[in-house]
């Protein structure tokens, strides 16, 4: 019997396949102690050879599929179970102390574990505490005769059942094969949701339990514009998700014949419709929809891919790549924003109690300048291949925008004195994400050349709801005429210094917002360049003054988001 659950529509898109679970099995075991220790070890050695041969097919499979730099990791886990100073210390426990191999291996390895982590001062060998983990989990699931989610192995249409997924795991589907995914938990403007727009891959995100009610194989058909998911459906269901799909890919055709054209309204005014992206992989999607620049290039996924620091040429080759190729059109690049749901492995942060209001972005960029420096020196180098912005993330007060501007300067400075070519006229800006700087914007607007309001971070800062938890979603709230107010008080803030604003947050794409956008007078929207067709569209249809009297209305006589939604789709016929 077909079941029918509802979660959030997080990426656009609809198809029907196998499901795939990535789950992790269970992995619990009791400590036993053991007659005879040799018939452990046989065990061991048995999960140890059945873990090397599982490995040398991923490995071979993840080169083909994803490159031969994403294969390397499983190297490394290989070497682990080589290792004669990690088995002989197992097989050695399980003889002297007589217990079952799993318990050896479990404390084996968490020995090295924390011996690694405490290694504060060799990034490379904390990292190494990460493989171990995962090598431990596979030879515990031999021992125990579980089997783990290999998704480097699918090599078959599937679609894909988790829990949530990391921004790392998202960066590992293969779009040949995942034709859309499906998670328990997150929201819209999750990073792994954003992920999924750029990849094109259809997404739904928090139905509450869609693993515990899909099994592996199971046909799932998932709708990414409604949220729709349907397991196990009917020939009837499959019919009709299949017509939905044909209807999107043929409103999709009528998009494509605005690729070339300018972004103007109905009553020609030209506004950027730009593109997020996070790697220069992404330019192909950028350049398919036909951007009109680049609104935010968010670096940190360049630190993330990497399993070290990346180093300044390395940097520099990534960002003069984008500013070639999307040359004169500009680029704004913000630097890098980790922290929240980012992490680097090789950049251990402090436990924190709430990560989103903790340690982050520009917050440690001030503080490890080493790490800051670098990144601006690759950026200004770079400059002098096309139309660079810059940016900096998490700004609360002016203070810090002064520091990095600092910083900067000092940074050009050695440059030029050292002959280096960098371009004179790189605008330096801030994303409005924090409640602080969308109420001192006329101050801060004195100060910058532009800012770009990111609405996933302000909407969760000003509603005090996590962006990525379904449980509070409905206070998630893009049309809220708070949220509107501080837009509208940013807006008004540059223009009055001469300056200019953006938005680079979900909400610049979103269809019932860049009506309101449209009326405030917001100048640049940058989306994920699976969205810029459509808005372009849309932009096609409205005037600006008939949505400057809709957004007085939205700002000063409606009183919910509700109310702004119905509002926008009533006047713009959505
Ligand atoms: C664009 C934004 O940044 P990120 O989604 O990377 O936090 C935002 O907060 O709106
Ligand atoms: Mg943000």
């Amino acid at each position: 019997m077909a079941e029918h659950l509802k979660g959030i529509a997080a990426s656009d898109g609809i198809a029907t396949a196998k499901a795939y679970l990535l789950v992790q099995p269970d992995l619990s075991f009791d400590k036993k102690t053991v007659d005879d220790p040799s018939k452990e070890i046989n065990r061991l050695k048995q999960a140890l050879d059945q873990s090397n041969d599982e490995l040398k097919v991923i490995r071979a499979k993840a080169a083909e599929s994803l490159g031969e730099e994403e294969a390397q990791v499983f190297d490394a886990h290989m070497m682990i179970l080589a290792d004669p100073d990690f088995t002989g210390q197992i097989e050695s426990k399980i003889k002297d102390e007589k217990v079952n191999a799993e318990q050896a291996v479990k404390e084996v390895s968490e020995f090295f574990i924390q011996t690694f982590e405490g290694m504060t001062d060799n990034p490379y060998m904390q990292e190494r505490a990460a493989d171990v983990r995962d090598v431990t989990k596979r030879i515990m699931a031999h021992l125990l005769g579980r089997t783990l989610p290999n998704p480097a192995l699918i090599d078959e249409e599937v679609i894909i059942v988790a829990h949530d997924l990391t921004p790392s795991d998202t960066a590992q589907l293969n779009k040949k094969y995942v034709k859309a995914f499906v998670t328990d938990i997150g929201g819209r403007t999750a990073h792994s949701a954003i992920m999924a727009r750029s990849l094109e891959i259809p997404a739904v995100v928090g139905t509450d339990d869609v693993t515990k009610k899909a099994k592996n194989g199971q046909l799932i058909s998932v709708d990414g514009l409604t949220g729709e998911v349907v397991i196990d459906p009917s020939t009837d269901e499959v019919a009709k998700f299949k017509q939905a799909a044909e209807a999107f890919a043929k409103q999709k055709a009528e998009w494509a014949q605005l690729k070339t054209a300018k972004s103007v309204t109905a009553d020609g005014k030209h506004f950027d419709v730009a593109a997020n992206i996070g790697t220069p992989k992404d330019l192909d999607g950028v350049l398919a929809n036909g951007a009109e620049g680049i609104g935010l290039y968010r670096t940190e996924f360049l630190y993330m891919d990497s399993s070290e620091l990346p180093t300044e040429d390395d940097q520099f080759e990534a960002y003069k790549k984008v500013l070639e190729t999307m040359n004169p059109k500009p680029v704004v690049v913000r630097t890098m924003d980790i922290g929240g749901d980012k992490h680097l492995p090789y950049l251990p942060l402090p436990q924190e109690q709430n990560p989103f209001l903790g340690y982050r972005a520009i917050r440690i960029s001030l503080d490890r300048q080493d790490i800051f420096r670098t990144q601006l020196r690759a950026l200004l180098r770079a400059s002098a291949f096309g139309n660079l912005r810059i940016m900096f993330p998490m700004i609360a007060t002016i203070s810090e925008f002064k520091q990095a501007k600092q910083i900067f300067t000092e940074e050009k400075d050695k440059l030029v004195k050292d002959g280096v070519k960098v371009s004179d006229n790189i605008q330096l800006g801030i994303m409005i994400e924090i409640p602080a700087a969308a109420v001192l914007a006329d101050q801060f607007a004195k100060y910058v050349d532009f800012f770009s309001i990111g609405t996933n971070d302000l909407i969760q800062y000003s509603m005090a709801a996590d962006r990525g938890n379904e449980h509070v979603s409905y206070l998630y709230q893009p049309y809220n005429p708070s949220i509107l107010r501080l837009v509208k008080h940013v807006i008004d803030s540059a223009h009055k210094e001469g300056k200019w604003a953006g938005m680079c947050g979900e909400a610049a794409g979103d269809p019932i917002m860049v009506p309101l956008l449209l009326g405030m007078g917001l100048d640049e929207y940058s989306m994920s360049a699976t969205s810029v067709l459509k808005v372009r569209s849309l932009m096609k249809r409205l005037s600006t003054e008939d949505m400057a009297k809709m957004a007085d209305v939205a700002l000063n006589e409606n009183i919910s988001n509700d109310e702004n939604a119905d509002l926008v789709k009533k006047t713009t016929g959505q």
